[in-house]
């Protein structure tokens, strides 16, 4: 099921993550533009963006897009940027009208339009400030059916070393070589990607990924199971944000004082998501910094499909319920997000503590 859903995903993942990672490099101030909301977009996530809706449409053209980014803030100057680096990294000569179409298929509004469609979730760049900075930063693509469940989730880390987040003190031993998988990697890191109704997760070096029969082959593919989960309390670690004003940082030391967590990761992008199906890190907190803050769907799309897959928790940060990709289009209705691979009792009592908290300080 979904086999070239899958292959092409993948194929278009890794496109857009040797494409972005080659920018990352030698990004300059020009090619970044502050949108309405205050954030940050450059010209690679545009890139990205037309990169892989232009791949997805012509091989899916039935399906619909949620993504990320649109034209209508960008000046022309930006815009035409954006098609000399695509032009020149595809080596076709689109034009900046069609660029623009390609780019604003991604403006679906989703199911609040009653429309039954499947829909493609991107975030061509997620964790852009992490990109601009150097840091972490994934491409996160998935699909959701026409009911609005999440069927597959791919999720490239072009800036990903894992062997810097084991360590065998916290982790004992561990399933994977991960010294090892990072020598495989080159500069183009890791692919992550998944499948929940076959509870599959897997993951490979990016740079070994080849394609043969419309297919992917991968010598190095390992796959992640939920039983490989030997986690000690005494040893959890968190994963958490690391903009201060994209997640609540105060409230969730509340969290690791109160449940004596005492390692925590603070890291860009939806590569947390990556890092708790490895369970080489046990409780993603995003409490929100404020109630007006809408989460949107493209942030945690990609990251649902690989817990799902391994039946993790995945929450609002409010009340215990599952996050839903289908009820708010573009956005989530709740507020915040906790995932964890912990129990689910244990889940149940830091999305307790987390709500008590939440409604104490927006009281
Ligand atoms: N105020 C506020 N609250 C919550 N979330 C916000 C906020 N502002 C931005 N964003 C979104 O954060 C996305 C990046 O998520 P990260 O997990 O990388 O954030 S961080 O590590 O906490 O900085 C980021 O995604 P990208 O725009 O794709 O980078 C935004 O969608
Ligand atoms: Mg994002
Ligand atoms: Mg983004
Ligand atoms: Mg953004």
């Amino acid at each position: 099921m979904l086999e070239r859903e899958l292959t092409e995903a993948i194929k278009i993942v890794k496109v857009a993550c040797k494409l972005t990672s080659k920018i990352q490099k030698e990004l300059t101030s020009n090619e970044i533009l502050t949108k309405t909301d205050a954030s940050p977009v450059t010209i690679s996530d545009l890139a990205a963006q037309y990169l892989v809706l232009n791949h997805l449409h012509s091989h899916f053209p039935e399906d619909a897009f949620i993504a990320e980014e649109d034209t209508k803030e960008e000046t022309i100057e930006f815009l035409e940027d954006v098609l000399s680096l695509v032009n020149k990294y595809t080596e076709q000569a689109a034009d900046i009208k069609h660029l623009s179409e390609i780019i604003n298929l991604g403006n679906s509004k989703g199911s609040v339009n009653g429309v039954n469609k499947r829909h493609w979730v991107l975030d061509p760049i997620d964790g852009t400030k992490g990109f601009i900075r150097g840091d972490q930063f994934a491409i996160c693509l998935s699909l959701l059916n026409e009911h609005g469940d999440v069927i597959l989730g791919v999720i490239g880390c072009p800036n990903l070393s894992l062997s810097k987040y084991y360590s065998a003190d916290l982790h004992g031993e561990h399933k994977f070589d991960y010294a090892y998988l990072d020598s495989q990697c080159g500069t183009d890191g890791y692919i992550f990607f998944s499948k929940p109704a076959e509870n599959f997760v897997s993951f490979a070096p990016s740079i070994k990924f080849t394609f043969e029969n419309g297919d992917f082959k991968n010598e190095f593919l390992k796959n992640v199971t939920a039983s490989d989960n030997k986690i000690n309390l005494s040893k959890l670690v968190t994963l958490e944000g690391f903009e201060k004003g994209h997640s609540s940082h105060d409230l969730q030391s509340l969290i690791k004082e109160k449940f004596s967590i005492h390692n925590a990761l603070h890291l860009d992008s939806q590569v947390k998501y990556c890092l708790l199906a490895l369970n080489l890190g046990n409780v993603y907190l995003r409490l929100p910094t404020s109630l007006k803050f809408k989460e949107k769907i493209w942030d945690h799309a990609a990251g649902n499909s690989l817990l799902k897959s391994l039946n993790y928790n995945h929450t609002d940060s409010l009340e215990n319920v599952e996050v839903n990709f289908y009820k708010g289009g573009r956005y989530f209705l709740t507020k915040g997000v906790i995932a964890s691979n912990v129990s689910k009792e244990l889940h149940a009592q830091l999305v307790a503590y987390s709500g008590e908290l939440i409604s104490e300080k927006f009281r």
